[in-house]
């Protein structure tokens, strides 16, 4: 059930929303990427947005050739940007709504209402080579079809448990736990993200069975103040602090059950 180690994929879209603000050629998201791979990244995350708001085409492509990790292109299901994955090939392709007016992604994927367009794309990017991951809310239905549809991974959408209030926030990470378990036992690869930041991200790193967190906001946030190494390896050591305390719960859980079995 459990992954052997957490990995943590950062987010440098707003690296480049900084550069967009003035249209300079600095900060230079190419250069956050790399640094961010130094700092102990597992992989970088962007989001190659329909109206070009902070990433830019020029960025994917520069990032397909040097990154030393992998790259996890985050993108809407529209033909344009299937054609772009198709040319560029990215390890990983996550496939998320999008609305031209929202400040960030609101929602996950209806896979249930586009399933035969969700499941054509997941086959073309498949046939490019490409990992594909469905950005989706912890939602059974959409987990099921997700599989339906052959994505090998899921993202949960992890935006609702980050916005609670202290009492829905309880409700929320336990449909993030059901719905991990539920994907696990599909046979997918479960990922987590969204709204991840230093305070909440240990609790969601417990979850049993995650692979992978994909975080941006937060360390780009933190990057202006302390230095975007210090601020990824600042996330990832809590992030495994949180990983290594779900795996002690799991273990403890385990024993537990075994000396109730036996008592029977
Ligand atoms: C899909 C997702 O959850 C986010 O990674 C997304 O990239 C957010 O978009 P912005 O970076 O534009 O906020
Ligand atoms: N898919 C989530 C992601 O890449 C980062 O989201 P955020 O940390 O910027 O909210």
């Amino acid at each position: 059930m459990y992954p052997p180690r957490l990995l943590l994929g950062v987010n440098i879209d707003h690296i480049a929303t900084l550069r967009q603000a003035r249209g300079t050629r600095y900060p230079d998201p190419v250069q956050a990427a790399l640094l961010a791979e130094e700092a102990g990244a597992d992989g970088i995350t962007v989001h190659l947005r329909e109206d070009r708001r902070h990433i830019q085409d020029r960025d994917v492509r520069l990032l397909a050739e040097v990154l030393n990790t992998r790259m996890n292109l985050e993108m809407a299901v529209t033909e344009p940007m299937l054609a772009l994955a198709e040319e560029v090939r990215p390890a990983h392709v996550c496939l998320v709504p999008e609305k031209r007016e929202e400040l960030t992604t609101e929602g996950g994927l209806d896979v249930v209402g586009h399933f035969e367009t969700v499941r054509d794309a997941c086959q073309r990017l498949a046939a490019a080579g490409c990992d594909v991951s469905l950005f989706i809310d912890p939602d059974p239905d959409q987990i099921a079809a997700a599989h339906r549809a052959g994505a090998p991974t899921i993202e949960l959408h992890t935006g609702a448990f980050a916005e609670a209030d202290p009492v829905q926030a309880e409700t929320e990470y336990q449909r993030l736990v059901a719905a991990a378990e539920m994907a696990v036992e599909l046979g997918l690869v479960v990922n987590a993200g969204h709204g991840l930041h230093y305070h909440n991200v240990e609790v969601i790193a417990a979850i049993p069975g995650l692979h992978e967190l994909n975080i941006g906001h937060a360390i780009i946030a933190r990057a202006l103040f302390v230095g975007l190494k210090d601020a990824v390896a600042e996330m990832k050591r809590l992030m495994i602090a949180g990983y290594e305390a779900g795996l002690v719960a799991a273990i403890d859980g385990m024993e537990h059950e075994h000396e109730h079995d036996h008592e029977h």
